[in-house]
């Protein structure tokens, strides 16, 4: 029963997800940015810990996206209408999802550039 449960909670997380991916232009960018990165991360043969910063930050990104669409529908059950506390809560959602972008540009900088000019030069 406790095992079916579990499959079930499994089962609405990954609709979640779908969702998330079929109707945010900006999560399915996020996703195809982080599948790009990861690759050229093997081909450049990062470490663990590289990895490691790559991945959380990756995360972060799809994580906050997730939490700013959830935020605006739920905000959208309640009113349709102009509301200053509407506009408020996504905007500060909207701000959670660039802060975690600009995390990731940081570190993207800071892992690859090195790296890629010893390729160039
Ligand atoms: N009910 C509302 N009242 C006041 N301002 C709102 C309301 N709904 C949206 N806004 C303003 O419009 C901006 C965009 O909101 P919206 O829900 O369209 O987000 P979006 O990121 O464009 O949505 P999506 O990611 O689904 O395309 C919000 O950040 C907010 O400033």
């Amino acid at each position: 029963m406790k095992v079916r449960k579990l499959i079930h909670s499994f089962k609405y997380a990954i609709s979640g997800i779908i969702y998330t991916l079929k109707t945010q232009r900006n999560m399915r960018i996020h996703c195809i940015v982080a599948v790009l990165i990861l690759i050229i991360s093997l081909l450049l043969k990062f470490n663990r810990f590289e990895l490691l910063i790559l991945c959380f930050s990756i995360s972060l990104v799809i994580v906050t996206e997730m939490i700013n669409t959830a935020i605006e529908k739920s905000i959208d059950i309640y009113t349709k209408e102009y509301h200053p506390l509407a506009e408020t809560a996504k905007n500060v959602a909207a701000g959670a999802v660039l802060i975690s972008a600009i995390n990731a540009v940081i570190v993207a900088y800071l892992l690859f550039f090195d790296r890629i000019t010893q390729y160039i030069f």
